[in-house]
Formats: C-alpha cells, structure tokens, sequence
C-alpha cells in the first residue's frame, strides 16, 4: 500500500458539520451577486485543480502518458495532440493484449480507486444525513460522522470514520445496507477499531489504571469491498519445502491476499452444509503442509465417518486413519480418542517445565488430527457411556493437546446446540455456507454475523467460500479455499507420502 492511499480527506476536528442550505442565502441586489459569483467562481477552480491534482497522484501513469497530448493542444497543435492521444489510447490496447494484470494493476485499478474516493467526498455527508446519521446539536448545528480517512486496495477500501457524540458503533453498523447501496459497494462490514499498540515495555511501566483499552469508543472502521477475487476457483500453490505452522495457506482472502492460517496454538471449527466445500479446506491445509508431512515434522492422522469416502483419497498421507465402518465403528472411534488425549497428556508432561510449546522434530513430531463429522464422535454416539467417554477424552484433547503441538480441525455439517457447545475450545472458526442465519453465530461466536458474516447467503454455486474468525480477534473475514480434484490428491499422496512410521500414537491407533 502506498503513501497515496492514505490522504487525509477532511481535517474538521472530530465530525463533520453538514451546511444546510437555505433560501435566505441567495445574494440580494447586483454587488452581492457579483461576490457571490466570484465566490462560486473560486470555489470552482479550487475544485477543479483539487480534482486534477487528486487524479495525478493516485494515476500517475495515465496522467504521464496524456502528458504530450495535452502540451501539443496547449501549443496549439491540435491535430499532433490528436494524433499523440491516438498513439497513447493504442499503446494502452497493446499493453492490456499483452499484459492485462500489470495494465489493471498501474491503470485501471487506480482509476477505480481514484473514482470510489471520488464518490466518498461527494456523498459523505448527505448520506450520513439521509440514513439518519446526522445529530443536531443544541446550537443547532447538523453534525455527521466524519470521515478521517481512505485506506484503499484493489478489491477493498477501510474508511476510519470519528463518530459526533449521539451516535453509536452500533447505530453505525444498522445503517450499514444502506451506506452499501449508495456508496456501490458489494459489501460493507465494520471491523474492530483497535488502538495503537504501545511497545510492550512502555505497557509494563504503565499502571494498570492508565493502560489504554483495546478498542477506541467514538471511532470506527468500515470496510467496503469492490468486485470478488473469490468468484473463481482458487488453486493451490505449490508449497514451500520450509513451512511455517503460523501461516499455512489454504486458500484466498476477498482483498486478493493469500488466506494463512495458524495452526500453532489453536484448533480450528470448520463447519458448513452439506456440498459447501469443507473437504477442499481439509486438503488445501494437508497440501500446504506436504513437504512436513514427506519429512515426518508434521504428522496427519484422521477420522472418517464416511468410511473413508472423504480421507480415503490421500490415505497414504495418514500416519493413522479411523473409518469408522463395521460393527465396532463407535469404538474405534472412541479408542482413536482417548488415544490421542493420552498422547496430549503424555506430551504436555513432557514438556512441564522446559518449554511451553513445542518445537517439532521427527521424534516429536506437529500431529494435525483432522476429525471429518465432529457430530459423529459426540452427539451421533448412540450409546451414552461410550459417549461420555469420547466427549471426556475430546476434551482433554481439545484443552490438553494445543501448547504441545496437537492441533485438531475438526468439521461440522450441522450445527446444533449438543455439538457446538465445543466451539469454545477451538479458537479459531470457518463457517462456510450454513443453511439457516441463526447458525452464524453458533459457530462463529456471537455478533459474528452482525459484524458480515453472512453464511447464509453464500452461493451453492461457490463451494469454498466462508467466514473466518481466527484466534483472539473480532474481525471477521471472507475468504475461499483452494481446491484440488481428486487427481490432484491423489498426486499429493504420491508426491508427500511419508517415509516409515517411526513413532506410532501409544494404543495402536497409528
Ligand atoms: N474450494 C472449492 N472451489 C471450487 N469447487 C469446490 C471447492 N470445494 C468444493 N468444491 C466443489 O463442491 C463439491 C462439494 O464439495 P465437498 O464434497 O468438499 O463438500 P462438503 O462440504 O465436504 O460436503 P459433505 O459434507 O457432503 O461431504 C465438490 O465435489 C467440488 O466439485
């Protein structure tokens, strides 16, 4: 992001004060018309050079390119002007044929960017008037909220927005469909306004009284996204032979970035309808994870309920993998459990004492246990002491198994009361597309859906796109996962299939 999507668009101090016009305003008699023509006049200009200086800054390239142009009609040479824009208008074709992304990333996507500021100057404070965001004061002044500045990127822009005392973060966030319309965007969200994070020594000395709170009342951030990175497909890059467990990528974010997850730390909740894509961000995780997997540092065991009609594909990337078919399906599922429960124990033991989270090796390897129906090893358990012991072993899990490098995903296709009552152990959450609004908020925590998540409205047609909410924060955001056929899978396990078990789970799960 450059210096230029950071200017500052109105510097009143605290709110902006929307002038009401009115009819006493008009001049009366000739030499108040003159002053108030030469006034409009000056206005005007100042306009119009704000606008040309405005549309050099954030278009330097076009701006450069209507350079000669411009100076042979200056001089007087209109047909040479014409002949030079004619060359110019033909070079830009050229370029577009050959290289479109350079052309969209120099010309187009700043001329959108420059028009969508354009737009926000222009409607800022009707709008802000019209959705009834406008207070008055006791002097009768109209205050708006007032917008301090534009953060843009190519699919994105973050309005920071100071709100005038009367009007609140969530009266904001009500009027947020309208602000969508008027302002042509294809969403609007508001996101956390966080404060500046002082350096953590300066936090130290500061007294607990005078320590600045997390959020900054009075202040809010909106985000308005433009077009969608996330209508195509997503593939999966090939991984790097160094992987960082803090930022595997698994797919794309709707501001055109990779979408990294951390798996250090945290379990992650992946839920989503039947056909919405949750096994393409099982396997994009396993993918971006294969040359660990082909070394032994990272370890992929698994349970299946289908039967392996999910994970069975990459069998061979599995150190361990539960079907869970025949007759004993609900033990095996249990053993598998209290298995790795036992095994989170006998780490977090380990550990005590000389290091509080895990540095994988081969012989202490990263264990990624993906759990295809978390329904199917809890409330799906018909028998209720077989049950409880599943539920008390995933808990150990879930609450033993994180600093010691044990990190479960586990999937949900319906989710319910009896099921998402897990969803406080895992701190970080993909919901996909859901069939009913109301399981927003059961999976992703609450006010996730107020604060944009709309699974709901997710596209049966667009499989792998979901909401995020990771790990201690607030934001929610859209992303879609990467997706691989089933050839590619089958590639994956030839490509990243271990070597020899070296250190199978105790009670022969592996
Ligand atoms: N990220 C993606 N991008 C594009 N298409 C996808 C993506 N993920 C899945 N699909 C398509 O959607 C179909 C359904 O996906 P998938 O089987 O992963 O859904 P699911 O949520 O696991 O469903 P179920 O719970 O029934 O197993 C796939 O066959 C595939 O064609």
């Amino acid at each position: 992001m450059s210096w230029r999507d950071g200017l500052t668009l109105d510097r009143n101090a605290g709110w902006q004060e929307v002038h009401v016009a009115t009819a006493s305003a008009r001049p009366d008699g000739a030499g108040a018309w003159a002053l108030w023509l030469t006034g409009r006049l000056l206005a005007g200009v100042r306009w119009l050079l704000m606008l040309v200086a405005g549309f050099v800054v954030l278009n330097p390239v076009v701006a450069a390119a209507a350079l000669p142009a411009a100076w042979l009609y200056l001089a007087d040479r209109p047909w040479w002007a014409l002949a030079a824009l004619l060359v110019t208008v033909a070079g830009f074709g050229a370029w577009f044929w050959l290289r479109a992304d350079a052309f969209d990333a120099r010309v187009t996507s700043p001329l959108r960017k420059w028009w969508r500021r354009r737009r926000y100057v222009r409607k800022w404070s009707n709008l802000m008037a019209s959705s009834g965001l406008a207070v008055k004061t006791r002097r009768h002044q109209v205050l708006a909220p007032r917008l301090v500045w534009v953060r843009q990127g190519r699919y994105a822009d973050v309005l920071r927005v100071r709100l005038p005392d009367g009007i609140t973060a969530a009266r904001f966030t009500e009027r947020l469909p309208e602000i969508t319309e008027a302002l042509r965007a294809r969403e609007a969200r508001v996101l956390p306004a966080r404060r500046w994070r002082l350096p953590a020594w300066l936090r130290a000395r500061l007294p607990r009284e005078f320590a600045p709170a997390d959020t900054r009342p009075g202040t809010v951030f909106l985000r308005l996204a433009f077009g969608d990175p996330l209508v195509h497909v997503v593939t999966q890059p090939a991984p790097a032979e160094e992987i960082d467990l803090s930022a595997v990528t698994v797919g794309r974010r709707d501001d055109g970035q990779p979408w990294r997850v951390s798996l250090l730390g945290t379990h992650t909740l992946l839920a989503g309808a039947t056909g919405s894509g949750k096994g393409s961000v099982l396997w994009s995780l396993i993918a971006a994870l294969g040359p660990a997997i082909r070394s032994g540092l990272v370890h992929v065991v698994g349970l299946d309920p289908k039967g392996g009609m999910e994970l069975g594909f990459g069998r061979e990337l599995f150190r361990a993998l539960v079907t869970m078919d025949g007759r004993d399906a609900e033990d095996q599922a249990v053993a598998f459990l209290e298995d790795l429960a036992d095994e989170a124990d006998r780490r977090a033991s380990m550990l005590a004492g000389h290091a509080r989270t895990l540095t994988p090796t081969v012989d202490m390897p990263f264990l990624l246990i993906v759990i295809d129906e978390l329904a199917s090893v809890t409330a799906f358990i018909a028998d209720s002491k077989r049950r409880q012991r599943a539920e008390a072993a995933l808990g150990r899990l879930l609450t033993k198994g994180r600093a010691p490098g044990m990190h479960v995903v586990g999937a949900l296709q319906d989710p319910r009361k009896e099921v998402v009552k897990w969803r406080d152990l895992f701190p970080t959450r993909i919901a996909l597309r859901l069939v009913e609004d109301s399981q927003v908020d059961m999976v992703l925590g609450d006010g996730a859906r107020s604060r944009g998540a709309r699974c709901e409205a997710i596209a049966e047609t667009a499989p792998g796109v979901g909401y995020v909410v990771e790990d201690g924060s607030r934001a929610v955001t859209r992303v879609r996962a990467a997706y691989l056929t089933d050839d590619d899978i089958r590639q994956l396990a030839r490509d990243y299939r271990p070597g020899p078990v070296l250190h199978a789970i105790d009670g022969g799960v592996a």
